[in-house]
């Protein structure tokens, strides 16, 4: 099955519906961020989200001015900016890091009370599972937290499936489009980069995990955005995981 030796797996658009992503989980966090923040703002991990946006609100406003710089040391008036630019980020799927972590801890209560499952294309388990009775490590990529990525596979329409899982990696690594990031991983895995498959629906990941040697396939899914044809011509393009097994 396959001749590489670990596989990395981008999540939406690949194992999980863009759709799940853009009208499940970002409305759900864009809706609840305010109330959130105004019963969470004690808690030391939301403090450091805010910190860390503070600093990221300053870069990101220098070539945004939609962006808001957030300074106010005033409850209030910090929910208020941090509740504008989450949800500015969210309207135009800004990778920041910070409003990453934080739409994780917002996602939680999503999750917990059952109101969210983590959606997976009906190919994944099955595939995952014969992956990894192979003895091979299969590992996540997703601009969303690894906060967030545990929780959409602890709680999956098939269950807690985290047991197949070996690591997890977000944007803490690196932005997906830079190939810097997948040298990176390769070098925490410590494999090789010609013998990890990346699998994904985005092109310029595809392209950058290329250039740092990864072997790449290009996942096309009902409702993901068409390909080029330069794509096509360079990367091998499944559209399910049930193809893994035919190479
Ligand atoms: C961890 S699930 C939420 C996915 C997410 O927040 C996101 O931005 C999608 O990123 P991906 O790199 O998986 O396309």
């Amino acid at each position: 099955m396959g001749k590489f030796k670990a596989l990395l797996l981008d999540i939406e658009g690949t194992i999980t519906s863009i759709s799940f992503v853009k009208d499940e989980l970002f409305p759900y966090a864009y809706k609840n961020v305010a109330n959130y923040l105004d019963d969470n703002f004690d808690n030391p991990d939301v403090h450091r989200c805010i910190a860390e946006m503070m600093t990221a609100s300053v870069e990101e406003a220098m070539s945004d001015e939609k962006v808001k710089v957030i300074r106010s040391e005033i409850k209030e008036e910090t929910i208020s900016d941090v509740v504008e630019n989450v949800r500015y980020w969210i309207d135009i799927d800004k990778k920041i890091t910070s409003m990453k972590t934080l739409q994780g801890l917002i996602w939680e209560y999503a999750y917990k009370s059952g109101a969210v499952k983590g959606h997976l294309y009906p190919d994944v388990v099955s595939n995952l599972r014969k992956v990894h009775e192979t003895n091979r490590p299969i590992y996540i990529y997703s601009s969303g937290s690894v906060y967030a990525q545990k929780l959409l596979f602890q709680n999956s329409i098939e269950g807690d499936i985290t047991e197949l899982l070996s690591g997890y990696f977000d944007t803490h690594i690196g932005l997906k489009g830079d190939s810097e990031s997948y040298r990176k991983i390769a070098h925490q895995i410590r494999q090789a980069p010609a013998d990890i498959l990346f699998l994904t629906d985005i092109e310029a990941e595809a392209r950058a995990a290329h250039n740092a040697g990864f072997a790449v396939h290009l996942v096309v899914r009902p409702g993901n955005g068409l390909l080029s044809e330069e794509a096509r011509k360079v990367f091998t393009v499944i559209q399910s995981l049930d193809e893994l097994l035919e190479d």
